[in-house]
Protein backbone atom coordinates (compact mmCIF):
# COMPACT_ATOMS: atom_id res chain seq x y z
CA UNK A 1 0.00 0.00 0.00
CA UNK A 2 1.10 3.64 -1.14
CA UNK A 3 2.17 6.26 1.83
CA UNK A 4 -0.56 8.03 0.80
CA UNK A 5 -2.89 5.80 1.66
CA UNK A 6 -1.36 4.22 4.77
CA UNK A 7 -1.78 7.81 6.28
CA UNK A 8 -5.63 7.81 5.24
CA UNK A 9 -5.88 4.20 7.56
CA UNK A 10 -8.47 5.29 10.19
CA UNK A 11 -8.86 8.55 9.53
CA UNK A 12 -12.36 10.79 8.75
CA UNK A 13 -12.32 12.20 4.99
CA UNK A 14 -14.98 14.67 5.00
CA UNK A 15 -16.90 15.48 1.91
CA UNK A 16 -16.84 19.00 1.54
CA UNK A 17 -18.58 19.47 -2.36
CA UNK A 18 -22.02 21.97 -2.08
CA UNK A 19 -24.34 21.23 -5.04
CA UNK A 20 -25.15 23.31 -7.35
CA UNK A 21 -28.45 25.65 -6.16
CA UNK A 22 -26.70 25.17 -2.75
CA UNK A 23 -25.75 28.73 -1.05
CA UNK A 24 -22.31 27.42 -0.21
CA UNK A 25 -21.72 26.30 -3.79
CA UNK A 26 -18.85 28.71 -4.01
CA UNK A 27 -14.80 28.54 -3.42
CA UNK A 28 -14.14 30.57 -0.53
CA UNK A 29 -17.27 28.76 0.92
CA UNK A 30 -15.81 25.39 0.07
CA UNK A 31 -12.46 26.41 2.01
CA UNK A 32 -14.52 27.97 4.81
CA UNK A 33 -16.10 24.47 5.34
CA UNK A 34 -12.66 22.74 4.62
CA UNK A 35 -11.25 25.12 7.72
CA UNK A 36 -13.76 23.64 9.88
CA UNK A 37 -13.86 20.23 9.47
CA UNK A 38 -9.79 20.25 9.64
CA UNK A 39 -10.41 22.23 13.37
CA UNK A 40 -12.80 19.64 13.94
CA UNK A 41 -10.10 16.76 13.40
CA UNK A 42 -10.54 15.74 9.50
CA UNK A 43 -7.74 13.31 8.28
CA UNK A 44 -8.26 13.85 4.80
CA UNK A 45 -10.86 15.93 2.16
CA UNK A 46 -13.04 15.09 -0.66
CA UNK A 47 -13.93 17.83 -2.95
CA UNK A 48 -15.40 18.24 -6.20
CA UNK A 49 -14.08 20.92 -8.61
CA UNK A 50 -10.25 22.22 -10.13
CA UNK A 51 -10.86 25.10 -8.47
CA UNK A 52 -11.95 24.15 -4.99
CA UNK A 53 -8.78 21.17 -5.06
CA UNK A 54 -6.14 23.97 -6.10
CA UNK A 55 -7.81 26.74 -3.07
CA UNK A 56 -8.10 23.79 -0.48
CA UNK A 57 -4.05 22.70 -1.57
CA UNK A 58 -2.83 26.21 -0.53
CA UNK A 59 -4.19 25.65 3.06
CA UNK A 60 -3.81 22.59 4.02
CA UNK A 61 -1.21 19.31 3.50
CA UNK A 62 -4.08 16.75 4.85
CA UNK A 63 -4.56 14.30 1.63
CA UNK A 64 -7.24 15.37 -0.72
CA UNK A 65 -9.66 13.44 -2.76
CA UNK A 66 -10.38 15.55 -5.79
CA UNK A 67 -13.29 14.75 -9.00
CA UNK A 68 -15.70 16.14 -11.19
CA UNK A 69 -19.19 16.39 -11.48
CA UNK A 70 -20.18 16.52 -15.07
CA UNK A 71 -23.02 15.11 -16.96
CA UNK A 72 -21.81 13.39 -19.95
CA UNK A 73 -24.34 12.86 -23.25
CA UNK A 74 -25.61 9.32 -23.18
CA UNK A 75 -24.10 8.14 -19.86
CA UNK A 76 -24.65 8.05 -16.85
CA UNK A 77 -21.71 8.62 -15.46
CA UNK A 78 -21.21 11.95 -13.50
CA UNK A 79 -18.11 11.32 -11.44
CA UNK A 80 -14.60 12.46 -12.96
CA UNK A 81 -15.86 10.59 -16.65
CA UNK A 82 -12.73 11.27 -18.12
CA UNK A 83 -9.14 11.51 -18.21
CA UNK A 84 -9.09 14.95 -19.13
CA UNK A 85 -10.90 15.87 -15.99
CA UNK A 86 -9.35 13.47 -14.09
CA UNK A 87 -5.95 15.14 -14.92
CA UNK A 88 -7.25 18.79 -14.18
CA UNK A 89 -8.22 17.36 -10.98
CA UNK A 90 -4.82 15.83 -10.11
CA UNK A 91 -2.99 19.15 -11.75
CA UNK A 92 -5.06 21.12 -9.76
CA UNK A 93 -3.18 19.70 -6.42
CA UNK A 94 -5.20 16.20 -5.74
CA UNK A 95 -3.19 12.85 -4.28
CA UNK A 96 -6.43 10.51 -4.95
CA UNK A 97 -8.76 11.28 -8.17
CA UNK A 98 -11.85 9.67 -7.49
CA UNK A 99 -13.97 8.22 -10.27
CA UNK A 100 -17.09 6.37 -10.94
CA UNK A 101 -16.13 2.38 -11.81
CA UNK A 102 -19.67 1.04 -11.89
CA UNK A 103 -21.26 -0.71 -14.56
CA UNK A 104 -23.49 2.04 -15.59
CA UNK A 105 -22.54 2.98 -19.84
CA UNK A 106 -19.29 5.02 -19.46
CA UNK A 107 -17.68 6.86 -22.10
CA UNK A 108 -14.06 6.19 -21.14
CA UNK A 109 -13.24 2.20 -19.82
CA UNK A 110 -12.36 2.23 -15.96
CA UNK A 111 -8.42 1.04 -17.17
CA UNK A 112 -8.18 3.79 -19.35
CA UNK A 113 -9.18 6.69 -16.30
CA UNK A 114 -6.70 4.77 -13.74
CA UNK A 115 -4.07 4.92 -16.51
CA UNK A 116 -4.69 8.42 -16.80
CA UNK A 117 -5.37 9.77 -12.87
CA UNK A 118 -1.53 7.50 -12.73
CA UNK A 119 -0.19 9.40 -15.37
CA UNK A 120 -1.22 12.57 -13.70
CA UNK A 121 0.63 11.45 -10.94
CA UNK A 122 -2.23 10.55 -8.30
CA UNK A 123 -3.65 7.43 -6.99
CA UNK A 124 -6.97 5.83 -8.48
CA UNK A 125 -10.27 5.95 -6.09
CA UNK A 126 -12.92 3.73 -7.73
CA UNK A 127 -16.06 4.60 -6.60
CA UNK A 128 -17.68 1.20 -7.02
CA UNK A 129 -21.56 0.00 -6.10
CA UNK A 130 -21.00 -3.55 -5.71
CA UNK A 131 -17.95 -6.59 -4.98
CA UNK A 132 -18.05 -7.44 -8.99
CA UNK A 133 -16.99 -3.48 -9.41
CA UNK A 134 -14.66 -3.37 -6.95
CA UNK A 135 -12.82 -6.79 -8.02
CA UNK A 136 -13.00 -5.26 -11.72
CA UNK A 137 -11.52 -1.89 -9.96
CA UNK A 138 -8.82 -3.25 -8.81
CA UNK A 139 -7.98 -5.54 -11.57
CA UNK A 140 -8.08 -2.39 -13.88
CA UNK A 141 -5.61 -0.36 -11.63
CA UNK A 142 -7.27 1.40 -9.04
CA UNK A 143 -5.38 2.04 -5.75
CA UNK A 144 -8.33 1.81 -3.75
CA UNK A 145 -11.90 1.03 -3.58
CA UNK A 146 -15.19 3.50 -1.86
CA UNK A 147 -18.58 1.69 -1.05
CA UNK A 148 -19.96 5.80 -2.93
CA UNK A 149 -22.03 4.27 -5.26
CA UNK A 150 -24.15 1.72 -3.67
CA UNK A 151 -27.55 3.37 -3.83
CA UNK A 152 -27.07 4.98 -6.76
CA UNK A 153 -26.86 2.54 -9.45
CA UNK A 154 -29.99 0.40 -10.34
CA UNK A 155 -28.24 -2.67 -9.63
CA UNK A 156 -27.36 -1.83 -5.48
CA UNK A 157 -29.73 -1.90 -2.74
CA UNK A 158 -32.17 1.61 -2.76
CA UNK A 159 -32.01 2.18 1.12
CA UNK A 160 -31.32 5.05 3.40
CA UNK A 161 -29.11 3.01 5.37
CA UNK A 162 -25.27 2.90 4.63
CA UNK A 163 -24.81 -0.77 2.77
CA UNK A 164 -22.73 -2.26 5.63
CA UNK A 165 -23.45 -5.67 3.92
CA UNK A 166 -21.32 -4.38 0.86
CA UNK A 167 -18.91 -3.89 3.19
CA UNK A 168 -18.84 -7.28 4.77
CA UNK A 169 -18.79 -8.42 1.24
CA UNK A 170 -15.76 -6.65 0.15
CA UNK A 171 -13.59 -7.21 3.84
CA UNK A 172 -14.53 -10.92 3.13
CA UNK A 173 -12.75 -10.74 -0.08
CA UNK A 174 -10.04 -9.25 1.32
CA UNK A 175 -10.38 -5.98 -0.59
CA UNK A 176 -9.18 -3.05 1.33
CA UNK A 177 -12.00 -0.42 0.87
CA UNK A 178 -13.27 3.22 1.88
CA UNK A 179 -16.46 3.26 3.69
CA UNK A 180 -18.73 6.45 2.12
CA UNK A 181 -22.68 6.76 1.59
CA UNK A 182 -25.10 8.15 4.03
CA UNK A 183 -22.74 7.24 7.56
CA UNK A 184 -24.97 10.29 9.11
CA UNK A 185 -23.96 9.50 12.80
CA UNK A 186 -20.38 9.07 14.51
CA UNK A 187 -21.96 5.41 15.47
CA UNK A 188 -22.54 4.06 11.94
CA UNK A 189 -18.85 5.36 11.33
CA UNK A 190 -17.70 3.46 13.95
CA UNK A 191 -19.65 0.56 12.76
CA UNK A 192 -17.95 1.12 9.22
CA UNK A 193 -14.80 0.69 10.72
CA UNK A 194 -15.24 -2.41 12.81
CA UNK A 195 -16.69 -3.71 9.62
CA UNK A 196 -12.87 -3.39 8.04
CA UNK A 197 -13.20 -0.26 6.52
CA UNK A 198 -9.66 2.00 5.88
CA UNK A 199 -11.16 5.37 5.96
CA UNK A 200 -14.49 6.42 6.56
CA UNK A 201 -15.58 9.39 4.28
CA UNK A 202 -18.73 11.72 5.77
CA UNK A 203 -20.26 14.46 3.79
CA UNK A 204 -23.68 15.53 4.01
CA UNK A 205 -23.92 15.18 7.70
CA UNK A 206 -21.06 17.61 8.14
CA UNK A 207 -20.87 19.95 5.14
CA UNK A 208 -24.81 20.32 3.85
CA UNK A 209 -26.51 21.93 5.98
CA UNK A 210 -29.20 22.56 3.88
CA UNK A 211 -29.67 18.51 3.92
CA UNK A 212 -29.81 18.45 7.81
CA UNK A 213 -32.01 20.52 8.22
CA UNK A 214 -33.94 18.85 6.22
CA UNK A 215 -33.61 15.85 8.07
CA UNK A 216 -35.06 17.73 11.23
CA UNK A 217 -37.93 19.80 9.49
CA UNK A 218 -38.87 16.61 7.56
CA UNK A 219 -39.18 14.29 11.41
CA UNK A 220 -40.66 17.22 12.86
CA UNK A 221 -43.48 16.88 10.31
CA UNK A 222 -43.93 13.54 10.71
CA UNK A 223 -44.16 13.80 14.46
CA UNK A 224 -47.60 16.15 13.86
CA UNK A 225 -50.84 15.06 15.87
C1 LIG B 1 -23.42 9.45 -4.91
C2 LIG B 1 -22.56 10.68 -5.00
O1 LIG B 1 -22.58 11.38 -5.99
N1 LIG B 1 -21.80 10.96 -3.92
C3 LIG B 1 -20.94 12.10 -3.89
C4 LIG B 1 -19.56 11.66 -4.10
O2 LIG B 1 -18.59 12.35 -4.09
C5 LIG B 1 -21.19 13.06 -2.74
O3 LIG B 1 -22.31 13.84 -3.11
C6 LIG B 1 -21.46 12.49 -1.33
O4 LIG B 1 -21.69 13.57 -0.48
C7 LIG B 1 -20.31 11.67 -0.75
O5 LIG B 1 -20.22 10.45 -1.43
C8 LIG B 1 -20.46 11.36 0.75
O6 LIG B 1 -21.66 10.72 1.01
P1 LIG B 1 -22.70 11.31 2.09
O7 LIG B 1 -23.02 12.72 1.71
O8 LIG B 1 -23.90 10.41 2.02
O9 LIG B 1 -22.01 11.24 3.44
Amino acid sequence: MSSMLETLAGQLIVSVQADEGSPLRDTQQIVALCRAALLGGAGGLRLRSAPDVAAVRAITAVPIIGLTKQSHLGSPVYITATPGEAHDIAAAGADLVAFDATDLPRPFSVAELTGAIHEAGALAMADISTLEEAQAAYAAGADIVSTTMSGYTPHSPQQDAPDFELMVQLRAAGLTFVAEGRLNTPELAVLARQLGAHAVVVGSAITRPDVVTSWFARALRADQP
